[in-house]
C-alpha cells in the first residue's frame, strides 16, 4: 500500500549548471553521495552585514545582466536565491517563501508568455504576430519577444542535480517525515511539479532523466504541465484570487478578478495533469492525499475515475465564511471538488464550520457536525492542526553555524532588546500593521528608544507595488525618527535569511511579533516557542505576540499576547507588555504555549489524519448502499418465528405508504397499509410504532382504525403509546417557544421575499414551504439562505433548519425519532416484572425507514443487536442514500 501525497510543490527541484557558470554547491553535479550536507553557498544573505541594515537595494539592470540569458529574455528575478542547493538532510524554516515562479538563474525561465523559438514555428513572421497579440492582451513585458533556441539547448544539455526545493509548504514536509521516521507512514510517493518551468526542456532525454531519477531515487512523481498552464494556475488563479478570498479578503473593489475566470481553465488544467498522474500510478488499496488550495478540484477529478479510491483531502490556509466564498465565480467547482474526498481537513474549528455552512448553502447539502451527507455520499469533515517537528528543529538547533550567529548577534546587538519576524510580503501577513503599530510604540514609549531593536525578515511574493513602497516608507520614517549612528530602531531585511540564521534569531529574541490579517496556521510562533526553551541561548520564554486571526492562535488559550492587528493602539501595548512583563508570568505563559505546541505536533497530526481517514473509509463504505445487503426475507421469517417479543417501529411516508405532499393530509390510509398493521397487531407478540414528522392529530386521523397502534410524531417530539388514548410530549415546551419566536422572525423576512412561499406552523417544528412559489428557482436561493441564516442565529437554542426538497424544515436537535425509540424501549421495559427489568423487553426488534431521520433509529437498534441487548435486530433500509441500516429493499414493505 502506498500513500500518495499530492502537493503542489515537489521537496526536490533541480538545478542546472549552465556553460561558464561555476557550480552551485556541489562538485559533483549530476552524483551526489546520499544524505551528503551540502556546503554553504559562498554568498548568504546577512543580518549582520552594513548592507542590512539599511533596506537592501533592488538589483540594478546592470547586475541583471550577469545572466547569459536576460538579454534576450528579460525575466529573471532579482534577488539571487537562497541556499537550498542539497541533498537530503537540508532544512528551512517551516514557512517558505514562495519566489517569483520561473525566475531562477540555474532553472529553464517561463515561456508561459513568450511565443516558440523561430526553428519550432513555421517562420518569423508568425513569431511576430503571436508577439503582438500578446501586446493587444495586455501582457507588458516588452522585452519578451521570442523564446531562445539557445535557451533550450543549453538547458537540455545542461549538467543538473536533484537538491531541496525552497518553495512549497514545509510543514507538511516535515510533518511526513517525522511520520516516518517514526515508523508511523510505511511506504509513500510525493506528487508534485518541479516548481520551474519546463517547457523548454519538453520532449528531451533530460527531463525523461529528471522523471526517471525523481521516481526511482527520490519515491516522487513529477507532474508536468505546460509553463502557461503552470503561471496561469499558480501565481494568477492561486494568488490573485484564491488567496485573497480564502483569507477572508472580499474582493469589493471594481478591479477585483475574484468574479473573473480567465485563469480558471489553467487551473482546471493543472489540477486534472495530478489527477491524471494519480489514477495512472494508483492500485487498489493505496491511499491519497492531497493538499492545499491549489488542487482543490483533485480530489472529484480522482473520483469520476477511481470511485474507490480512499481520498483524503486538508487545506493548510483559512477558509472563510460563505459570505466571502460565494463571491467566486466558479464556487460551486470549487466545492465539489474537494468533496470527492472521503476526509477532508481543516485546521480548526472556525475553518471547518465554514466549510460546513458553505456547502449547506451554496450546494443546499445537508450539514451534521460531522460532516456533509450528499445525495449518494457522506464526506466527513474534521479539524486537525498542523504542528511542527521538535525532534529535526532540535538537531539542527545544535548546529555550529547556529551557534556562530548567536554570537554575531550576541554581539550586534548587546543590551537591547529584539522584537523578530519573519512574514510574506503581501496584504494577507499584516507586516504593515505591525510596523506601524511599532512606530505607535515608540512615540508613545520615549524610554524605550534606543533600547528596542525589531528585526523584520520580509520574504518575497508576488505582490510588489504599493505595499512593498508603503512598507519600506514605514521603516524609513521610524529609522529616520529615532536612529542614530549607534542605533537603528528597525532592521529590514528583504530577502530571507537561512536556516541557521533563522533559528539564531528565534532563540536569541525577546519577542516574536506576528500580525497576520488571516492565516490558516502559523508555525513559525510554535518554532519560536520551542526554541525559547533556553537550551541554546541565554534569553528564554520570551513573549509571543500573536494575532487573533491566526489558526495558531485558537491553539494557544490566551496564554500569548493576542491581538487585532488592525488595533494599532493595543498591538502597541502588548508591546509593552511584552517587554515589561514579569520573568514569573512570562515563564507561566511559556510553559503553557511550550506544551500546546509540543501536543501538536506535524508528526501527530500526520498519523491522526492517516488514521481517521481509514476510519471513515471503512464506516462509509460499510453504508453504502451497494455493499448493505437485500434484506432475507426467509432468514427474516425465521428470526421473527423464533421471537416471543417482537418491536416493530415503522416509518410512515416512504416507507409505509409513498412520499406525498409534505404539507398536505393524506386523505385515506392505503387500506392495504392498515390491514398488514391489523393482521400483525392480532398476534399480542407483537407491539408496533409508526414513525412520522406529521402532528399528532394527523397521525390519530390516519391511523383510527388500527387500534392498539403506538405513534411518534414530529419525528420524535411526540409520543402515544400503544392502547393509550395520550399523547406525551417529550419536547420541552419552553424551549420550543423562545426559538420558534426567533425562527419565525427570520422565516417571516424571507417569507416576505418569496411570493407564493407559505410557513406551516407545526407543534415543534416549523415548515417553510416553496413548492408553489412564483419564481421556483429565485425561492430556492432564498431557503438555502433562510437554512444558513437560522442555523447560523440560532445554534445555541439547539434548533436547526435542513433544506428539504420544495421546503426547509426547523426543528429541534435533542429530540428526534431516535430519543422516541428509545423512550418507546425504556417504557416496554418499565412494564416488565421488577425481577425481569434487567432483561430486554423484546428479543426481536425491526426497524424500517427510508430518511435522514430513520438513520439515527437505525443506528440505536444496531447497536442493541451488537451490544446482544437485543437478540435479533433487523433494520431495514428503502432509501438510495448511504445508510447505518443492515439491509434495503427497492420497494416498499406494504408491497412486497
Ligand atoms: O505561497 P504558496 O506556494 O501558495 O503556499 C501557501 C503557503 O503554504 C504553506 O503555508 C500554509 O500551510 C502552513 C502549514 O499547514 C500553515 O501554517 C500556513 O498558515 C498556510 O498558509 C507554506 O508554509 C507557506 O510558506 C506558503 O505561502
Amino acid at each position: 500500500m502506498t500513500v500518495f501525497i499530492a502537493s503542489l510543490f515537489l521537496p526536490k527541484t533541480i538545478h542546472f549548471t549552465l556553460p561558464g557558470t561555476p557550480p552551485r554547491g556541489a562538485p559533483s553535479e549530476k552524483k551526489q553521495p546520499a544524505g551528503a550536507r551540502p556546503p554553504l553557498p559562498d554568498k548568504q544573505p546577512s543580518l549582520f552585514e552594513p548592507k542590512n541594515i539599511t533596506p537592501p537595494q533592488t538589483p540594478t539592470e546592470d547586475k541583471k545582466r550577469v545572466d547569459p540569458f536576460t538579454n534576450e529574455d528579460g525575466i529573471r528575478i532579482q534577488l539571487p536565491p537562497l541556499a537550498t542547493a542539497g541533498t537530503d538532510g537540508f532544512r528551512a524554516p517551516t514557512d517558505r517563501s514562495s519566489p517569483t515562479w520561473g525566475g531562477r538563474p540555474d532553472q529553464p525561465m517561463s515561456r508561459a508568455n513568450s511565443p516558440p523559438p523561430p526553428s519550432l514555428t513555421d517562420n518569423a513572421r508568425n513569431l511576430h504576430q503571436k508577439a503582438k497579440e500578446l501586446g493587444r492582451q495586455g501582457i507588458t513585458q516588452p522585452s519578451i519577444l521570442a523564446r531562445s533556441d539557445s535557451h533550450d539547448r543549453v538547458f537540455a544539455h545542461a549538467n543538473w542535480k536533484v537538491v531541496n526545493a525552497d518553495q512549497g509548504n514545509g510543514g507538511l514536509r516535515n510533518a511526513a517525515e517525522a511520520a516516518a521516521r517514526e515508523g508511523k507512514l510505511g511506504e509513500y510517493t510525493w506528487v508534485g511539479t518541479l516548481g520551474m518551468p519546463t517547457d523548454a526542456l519538453q520532449g528531451t532525454q533530460q527531463l525523461q532523466d529528471i522523471e526517471d531519477r525523481l521516481a526511482t531515487e527520490h519515491d516522487m512523481l513529477t507532474v508536468f504541465c505546460s509553463d502557461k498552464d503552470f503561471d496561469g494556475h499558480y501565481s494568477h488563479f492561486c494568488k490573485q484570487i484564491l488567496w485573497p478570498v480564502f483569507h477572508y479578503q472580499i474582493p469589493d473593489n471594481p478591479k477585483s478578478k475574484a468574479y473573473e475566470d480567465h485563469s480558471w481553465k489553467y487551473y482546471v488544467n493543472v489540477n486534472q495533469a495530478f489527477a491524471d498522474k494519480i489514477v495512472k500510478n494508483w492500485k487498489r488499496g493505496d491511499v491519497i492525499w492531497v493538499h492545499d488550495y491549489h488542487l482543490l478540484l483533485v480530489p472529484g477529478m480522482v473520483r469520476k475515475k477511481l470511485p474507490d479510491a480512499k481520498i483524503g483531502f486538508f487545506l493548510h490556509v483559512a477558509f472563510p465564511s460563505s459570505e466571502v466564498f460565494r463571491c467566486l465565480a466558479v464556487r460551486k467547482q470549487l466545492l465539489e471538488g474537494m468533496l470527492g474526498a472521503n476526509l477532508i481537513g481543516f485546521q480548526i474549528h472556525e475553518y471547518t464550520r465554514h466549510f460546513l455552512q458553505t456547502c449547506s448553502r451554496i450546494l443546499s447539502a445537508e450539514a451534521t457536525p460531522d460532516g456533509l451527507q450528499l445525495e449518494d455520499r457522506f464526506v466527513d469533515v474534521v479539524n486537525l492542526p498542523i504542528g511542527i517537528d521538535p525532534v529535526s528543529l532540535s538537531q539542527h538547533r545544535e548546529e555550529d553555524e547556529v551557534k556562530r550567529w548567536l554570537n554575531i548577534m550576541r554581539e550586534r546587538y548587546a543590551g537591547k532588546k529584539l522584537i523578530v519576524a519573519r512574514d510574506k510580503l503581501d496584504h494577507v501577513r499584516g507586516v504593515r500593521q505591525k510596523l506601524l503599530s511599532y512606530e505607535l510604540f515608540l512615540n508613545k514609549n520615549p524610554q524605550w528608544r534606543d533600547n528596542i531593536v525589531l528585526i523584520q525578515v520580509a520574504l518575497s511574493t508576488s505582490e510588489k507595488s504599493e505595499l512593498d513602497a508603503t512598507v519600506s516608507d514605514i521603516v524609513t520614517r521610524v529609522n529616520s525618527s529615532w536612529a542614530n549612528l549607534a542605533y537603528q530602531p528597525v532592521v529590514y531585511l528583504k530577502q530571507d535569511i537561512d536556516y541557521a540564521q533563522y533559528l539564531a534569531l528565534l532563540s536569541i529574541a525577546d519577542a516574536l511579533m506576528i500580525t497576520s490579517q488571516r492565516e490558516g496556521m502559523n508555525l513559525t510562533s510554535h518554532e519560536y516557542l520551542y526554541c525559547q526553551d533556553g537550551k541554546i541561548s541565554e534569553k528564554k520564554h520570551g513573549s509571543l505576540i500573536l494575532s487573533e486571526f491566526t489558526g495558531t492562535s485558537s491553539l494557544f488559550g490566551g496564554n500569548e499576547l493576542s491581538v487585532n492587528p488592525w488595533d494599532y493602539r493595543a498591538c502597541a501595548d502588548a508591546i509593552k507588555k511584552a517587554l515589561e512583563m514579569s520573568d514569573e508570568e512570562k515563564e507561566q505563559r511559556w510553559t503553557r504555549l511550550y506544551e500546546a505546541v509540543n501536543h501538536h505536533t506535524g508528526s501527530h497530526w500526520f498519523t491522526e489524519f492517516m488514521s481517521r481517514l481509514d476510519r471513515v473509509y471503512e464506516e462509509q463504505h460499510r453504508r453504502d448502499q451497494t455493499s448493505v445487503p437485500r434484506l432475507s426475507m426467509s432468514t427474516l421469517i425465521q428470526q421473527y418465528k423464533r421471537s416471543e417479543r417482537r418491536l416493530f417501529i415503522l416509518d410512515f411516508e416512504g416507507t409505509l405508504v409513498s412520499w406525498g405532499p409534505v404539507n398536505q393530509i393524506i386523505p385515506v390510509s392505503p387500506q392495504r397499509t392498515l390491514d398488514i398493521l391489523n393482521d400483525l397487531l392480532i398476534d399480542d407478540r407483537n407491539t408496533i410504532y409508526v414513525m412520522s414528522g406529521r402532528r399528532p392529530e394527523e397521525l390519530d386521523r390516519l391511523f383510527r382504525r388500527v387500534p392498539n397502534l403506538g405513534l411518534i410524531a414530529e419525528n420524535g417530539c411526540f409520543l402515544k403509546d400503544c392502547g393509550s388514548e395520550d399523547w406525551t410530549e417529550m419536547a420541552d415546551s419552553e424551549q420550543i417557544r423562545s426559538w420558534k419566536e426567533s425562527v419565525k422572525n427570520i422565516l417571516t423576512y424571507y417569507l416576505e421575499r418569496t411570493p407564493g412561499a407559505e410557513i406551516e406552523d407545526r407543534r415543534c417544528s416549523l415548515i417553510f414551504h416553496y413548492k408553489s412559489a412564483e419564481d421556483y428557482e429565485a425561492a430556492m436561493r432564498q431557503a438555502t439562505d433562510c437554512a444558513s441564516h437560522i442555523n447560523d442565529a440560532c445554534e445555541e437554542q439547539r434548533v436547526h433548519a435542513i433544506p428539504l426538497d420544495g421546503c426547509v424544515l426547523v426543528e429541534p436537535l435533542d429530540w428526534t425519532k431516535s430519543t422516541a425509540a428509545q423512550r418507546v424501549f425504556a417504557n416496554l421495559r418499565e412494564h416488565m416484572e421488577p425481577d425481569e427489568q434487567h432483561k430486554s423487553p423484546v428479543d426481536f426488534l425491526m426497524v424500517v425507514g427510508d430518511g435522514r431521520e430513520d438513520e439515527k433509529v437505525f443506528k440505536w437498534a444496531n447497536t442493541l443487536g451488537e451490544e446482544k441487548v437485543v437478540k435479533e435486530v433487523v433494520t431495514v433500509s428503502l432509501g438510495t442514500r448511504n445508510t447505518e441500516a443492515t439491509a434495503t429493499l427497492t420497494q416498499g414493505v406494504s408491497g412486497s
